[in-house]
């Protein structure tokens, strides 16, 4: 059984295809390697191509004839998509929007989703759960918000079931895998850290520390990526046995704010890096934390790894592993 892997030249792309083989299945990569990297596909196929390009989608369906679709591809840059918002606009929502009839024609009908916790109202601090309001403080999270309606229209109108899972902050590595983070520049907070107390920079920039939150640096819950494509796999199971849709915040409940990682991070390795106080970067939340049992009441979904000092421990692993890399 092929699934259709979009993104799976990416991080947690390439986990889903290492997951979904172990699970039986056949994943096949769809990536225009933008930001992924060939190396990273290892459970399959890798059909290069852009998610804009109708015929190509077209193409590869007719080849593999997919069960189904996880759909990972997006431009993935909180900051960026507050200086370069058409560039979110037209990868992620034109480019799912091109999918979503991509799969229809295909009669392919069955789309597991990457959404993120960067839909909601960001700005509260209370913890959040699938019926939290929407109020996306950045074009990112606009961006998947307006995706996630529109394939709410195409299940009603054409029958294209889609599981939506809300990720909190994914990060990790699967042990000995050879996929991990891996963006030639990266923004994220734990790639940066590792690199800065790797001795690359020395130094890591805490984004603002005068929020409202205990320590005055934003609060993120998370989250490990294995447990994350974990859920995937149950949610793609769910659909293939006839279950419904749904929408799912994957996140553990725990949050950790900027100045607790480093913290963490500097235990581990044993060393700290200087740290300076920057702006606040533009596009923020204050706040990212579930507060749903969601995914664990309807999919069973139990995180086994996702404690802050796993997740740093497979990450550094990763990190080190990975010189050979550009
Ligand atoms: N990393 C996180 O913490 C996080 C949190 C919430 C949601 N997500 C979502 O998870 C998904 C995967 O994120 P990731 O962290 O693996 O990012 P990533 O950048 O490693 O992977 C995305 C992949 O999509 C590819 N891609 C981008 N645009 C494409 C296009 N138009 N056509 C074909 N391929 C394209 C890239 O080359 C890359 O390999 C994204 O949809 C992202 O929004 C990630
Ligand atoms: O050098 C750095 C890097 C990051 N941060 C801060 O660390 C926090 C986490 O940032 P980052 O790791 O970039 O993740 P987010 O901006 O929270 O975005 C990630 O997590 C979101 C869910 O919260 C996903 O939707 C996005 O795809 C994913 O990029 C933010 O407050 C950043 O400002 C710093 O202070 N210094």
């Amino acid at each position: 059984m092929h699934v259709l892997v979009t993104g799976g030249a990416g991080y947690i792309g390439s986990h889903a295809c290492k997951a979904l083989a172990q699970a039986g299945f056949a994943p096949v990569a769809f990536d225009n390697l933008s930001k992924g990297r060939s190396g990273a596909v290892q459970w399959g196929p890798l059909e290069v191509g852009d998610l804009s390009d109708r015929a190509r989608l077209d193409e590869v369906f007719s080849t593999y004839r997919p069960v189904a679709v996880m759909h990972f591809a997006a431009a993935i840059e909180v900051g960026e998509s507050m200086t370069d918002p058409g560039k979110y606009w037209r990868n992620n929502f034109i480019g799912s929007l091109t999918l979503a009839e991509a799969a229809v024609a295909a009669e392919c009908l069955n789309l597991v989703f990457s959404s993120t916790c960067a839909v909601y109202d960001g700005n509260t601090e209370a913890d959040l759960t699938e019926d939290s309001p929407f109020g996306p403080i950045n074009a990112y999270g606009g961006s998947k918000r307006a995706t996630e309606m529109m394939l709410g229209d195409f299940e009603a109108a054409h029958r294209l079931k889609t599981i939506i899972f809300r990720y909190f902050n994914v990060a990790g590595a699967a042990p000995g895998a050879g996929i991990g983070q891996s963006h030639a520049n990266p923004t994220h907070i734990i790639p940066r850290l590792l690199i800065a107390l790797e001795g690359g920079t020395g130094h890591m920039t805490i984004n603002g520390d005068d929020y409202p939150t205990p320590d005055g640096t934003c609060v993120r819950d998370y989250i490990h990526v294995t447990d994350l494509v974990e859920a995937h796999i149950g949610g793609l199971k769910r659909l293939l046995d006839g279950g419904s849709g749904g929408s799912y915040n994957l996140g553990t409940g725990q949050g950790a704010s900027v100045r607790q990682v480093i913290e963490a991070a500097g235990d581990l390795v044993g060393h700290m890096p200087q740290i300076q106080i920057g702006p606040r970067r533009p596009g923020d939340a204050v706040r990212l934390v579930s507060g749903s049992e969601k995914a664990h009441l309807d999919l069973g979904w139990v995180p086994q790894s996702s404690d802050l000092e796993t997740i740093l421990a497979d990450a550094w692993d990763w990190h080190k592993s990975r010189g050979w890399l550009a």
